[in-house]
């Protein structure tokens, strides 16, 4: 029995992301919770042959304690997308709050839950999560996950295009580290199952770590304020939650990569602390997931020298957007 729940399920990546999961039958109950219309998108989706009970809620009458009651995977697409010329930064101003007060909620209802953070900038997301539930007495480093999959599919998707054939998408992988807004975003393309032909152009592989790296601009730009990705996130966020709720279901050898607090000595934290030469609180590497969360967190592998420059550029704004999720929990505004 695996209870999800996704808390901004009304939005643009809040209803692909939840008929995904109520498209996978590992699922046998979905919690949608929204402060919009959530119930709405509950009934359309009850209707759908597969197993998971649908249930949809809204702020009123503990609308948030009821959806987490039981959950065991909790996923977060909850607050304000980009509009053309906004940072993820941004978004912090209001997103920060939401996650936080969603968070609190989870702490105190579902503190056991695998807790799947999409709402942007995941890069301070992520530790606000983690603070609140130390202010609570339940943090675990092992289940709190930044959902940077979307860099993944997308590495996959641009290296087939450069490899001239779309049909290899499925099978190409390429771990993607760092963090998830533009120059944290670091594809390790000498890692790819598939790798770029040595001819290869210096230029076109340049033009590719950079359209990896700031490829959610080019949604941004296309959608021309009317958001940012949606359903390629919705994909994505479907994939690592399938992937969360196997290795929860005891399934083994999943790996993916992933944000993760490395303060978890005994999974890999401080060996990849060491491998950064900084004592980095958050950084997405692959993770093998099992069924009590990170197992283990994989170190860089061998990188190239150029890659170990894309890794060192990535380390002082991602300290900078570490500390200011950090700070926004344990120093509240006045
Ligand atoms: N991690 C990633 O790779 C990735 C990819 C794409 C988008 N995002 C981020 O995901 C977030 C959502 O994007 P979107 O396009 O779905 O936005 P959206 O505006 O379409 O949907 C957001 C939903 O959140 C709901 N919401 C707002 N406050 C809430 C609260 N307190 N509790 C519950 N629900 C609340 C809204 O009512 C809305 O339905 C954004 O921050 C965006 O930047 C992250
Ligand atoms: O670009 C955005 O703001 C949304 C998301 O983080 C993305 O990578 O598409």
């Amino acid at each position: 029995m695996v209870k999800a729940v996704v808390l901004g399920a009304a939005g643009g990546i809040g209803q692909p992301l939840s008929l995904l999961l109520k498209s996978n039958p590992a699922v046998t109950e979905l919690g949608l919770y929204d402060i919009v219309n959530a119930p709405g998108v509950a009934v359309d989706l009850s209707h759908i042959a597969t197993p998971a009970k649908v249930q949809g809620y809204l702020p009123p009458d503990d609308g948030l304690k009821k959806v987490l009651t039981g959950a065991d995977v909790v996923v977060i697409p909850a607050g304000i997308p980009r509009k053309p010329g906004m940072t993820r930064d941004d978004l912090f101003k209001i997103n920060a709050g939401i996650v936080r007060d969603l968070a609190t909620g989870i702490a105190t209802t579902a503190p056991k839950a695998f807790v799947l953070v999409i709402s942007n900038p995941v890069n301070s997301t992520v530790p606000i999560v983690a603070e609140v539930f130390k202010k609570h007495g339940v943090f675990d480093p092992k289940r709190i996950f930044g959902v940077t999959t979307l860099d993944v599919v997308r590495a996959s998707t641009f290296v087939s295009e450069v490899l001239g054939d779309l049909s290899l998408t499925t099978s190409v992988t390429v771990p993607v580290v760092g963090g998830h807004s533009g120059v944290t975003i670091v594809p390790l393309l000498s890692q790819s199952s598939h790798p770029l032909p040595s001819g290869l152009q210096q230029s076109t592989v340049d033009d590719l770590i950079n359209r990896i790296q700031f490829g959610g601009d080019e949604v941004v730009k296309a959608k021309d304020g009317a958001g940012s990705a949606t359903l390629s996130m919705a994909y994505a966020g479907a994939e690592f939650a399938g992937k969360v709720i196997r290795a929860l279901k005891g399934e083994k050898g999943i790996v993916a990569p992933t944000y993760v607090n490395l303060a978890a000595d005994k999974v890999g934290g401080e060996a990849l602390k060491k491998e950064l030469g900084k004592d980095l609180e958050y950084f997405s590497a692959p993770v093998e997931l099992g069924p009590n969360g990170v197992e283990k967190i994989n170190g860089l592998g061998k990188i190239t020298p150029a890659e170990t420059v894309l890794v060192k550029a990535a380390l002082p704004d991602l300290a900078t957007n570490i500390e200011k999720g950090v700070t926004f929990v344990q120093v509240p505004k006045l």
